[in-house]
């Protein structure tokens, strides 16, 4: 059973049109987060599910539960949906111990006080934090703030989990003991949880599957890896790259050949498997600087570049190279010697070049072959010659 069907849900807040059109399906157990820029309804949508905002339009399903219909008008209520949504403010009652704040939620229920008692304290274990049972709220640092917020969350026991950027108040060490907090917790549980967060790279490391927002709608929903090694869009790649992926661009064209098409770059020209699209458009190529190697090597498609910039830090070490006109980053793991002005070869990884339609922006499945690299990219020693 799936945990939530989303099917066509809008909804405009004070005339603004906030969702639009959202399709969503998230299977049971999924570690599912709404990633995407400030402003582009994750946080929308996550209230719509949790009940506290209403749909102009769709349906919404949790569970085998009809939560939202909008052609009947059925909205169920928020406190029989089954969910409990964790913000990034922690929003604990300062005047309650640690133990009473967890526990509110089972009093509600009514639920009574031996059961009460167990639940708190497995919560507690739960979130690692049994031992502040009898502190108040301001007693405690903003990461232990933020494990009673989630022990309070899954005391209830709620079949989903939502958490609006639920670290984005910690500092850089907490966020990322929180991170592997919350990864186990998932482990444990096994609770469909949805994560909000702007974080590329929280996004990457949490998640089982992200769905990337734009502008309100959901624009590719995937598994991190394949989100990572194909992004759908060039600008889910850009928004993707910009945790320091340093992503290199090269523009082309598709042009005629005998054998049907290939594609003319200012790396020279790309072999494809079969047809990209009508001759003479524009396209775009990625390429991440971890799938292109540097060698001393020539090979048959290897090109000759002229090392610009070195840049070491230890575990990696990122190198600013020039082919010709174009300006190649390459990553290389761990520690290599590369002296500035020198020439290496660089060879793509073909099956991790990403190409593009550069009028839509919509990544093109045609898998390239071979390239053939521009004659004077090639063997050339051009660099060497003039120094
Ligand atoms: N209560 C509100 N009043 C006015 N506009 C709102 C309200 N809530 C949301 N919006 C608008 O809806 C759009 C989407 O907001 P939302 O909070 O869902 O975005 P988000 O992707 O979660 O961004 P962020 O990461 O900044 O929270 C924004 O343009 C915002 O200005």
């Amino acid at each position: 059973m799936n945990a939530i069907e989303i099917t066509n849900i809008n909804v405009s807040i004070h005339g603004k049109h906030v969702l639009k059109g959202i399709d969503l399906t998230i299977a049971k157990g999924e570690f599912m987060t709404f990633l995407g820029p400030s402003g582009c309804g994750k946080t929308t949508l996550l209230r719509t599910i949790a009940g506290l905002q209403s749909a102009d339009e769709g349906t919404l399903r949790i569970g085998n539960k009809e939560a939202v219909n909008s052609a009947t008008g059925h909205y169920l209520e928020a406190s029989k949906r089954g969910v409990n949504l964790v913000f990034q403010s922690y929003a604990l009652w300062p005047h309650m111990t640690v133990y009473e704040n967890v526990a509110f939620g089972l009093q509600v229920q009514k639920l009574p006080k031996d059961q009460t008692q167990a639940r708190v304290r497995v919560a507690l274990a739960n979130m690692r934090i049994s031992e502040l049972e009898t502190r108040y709220p301001g007693q405690l640092s903003g990461g232990q703030q933020q494990r009673v917020a989630i022990a309070r969350a899954i005391v209830t026991e709620p079949e989903i989990l939502l958490l609006d950027e639920p670290l984005s108040n910690l500092d850089a060490k907490l966020r990322i003991e929180m991170r592997a907090e919350l990864k186990r917790l998932h482990h444990e549980l096994k609770t469909t949880i949805i994560y909000v967060t702007h974080d590329q790279h929280e996004a990457m490391t949490l998640s089982t599957q992200v769905a990337v927002f734009f502008g309100g709608k959901v624009v590719q929903v995937d598994k991190p890896r394949q989100l990572y090694h194909r992004p759908r869009t060039l600008e889910v790649a850009e928004f993707i790259g910009n945790a320091g992926l340093h992503l290199n661009y090269i523009e082309g064209t598709i042009v005629g050949s005998e054998g049907g098409q290939r594609l003319e770059t200012s790396l020279g020209f790309l072999e494809v498997d079969g047809e990209v699209g009508e001759t003479g458009r524009e396209i775009i190529l990625t390429l991440k600087p971890e799938d292109i190697r540097l060698s001393e090597m020539m090979g048959p498609d290897s090109l000759a570049v002229h090392i610009e910039a070195v840049f070491p830090s230890g575990s990696e070490t990122l190198v600013q190279t020039r082919a010709g006109e174009l300006s190649l980053m390459i990553r290389v793991m761990g520690d290599m010697e590369v002296e500035v002005g020198s020439q290496l070869y660089a060879k793509p990884r073909m099956d991790r070049i990403n190409l593009y339609d550069k009028m839509t922006g919509r990544l093109l499945e045609v898998p390239i072959q071979f390239i053939q690299p521009r004659e004077e990219l090639h063997h050339e020693n051009r660099f060497s010659h003039s120094r």
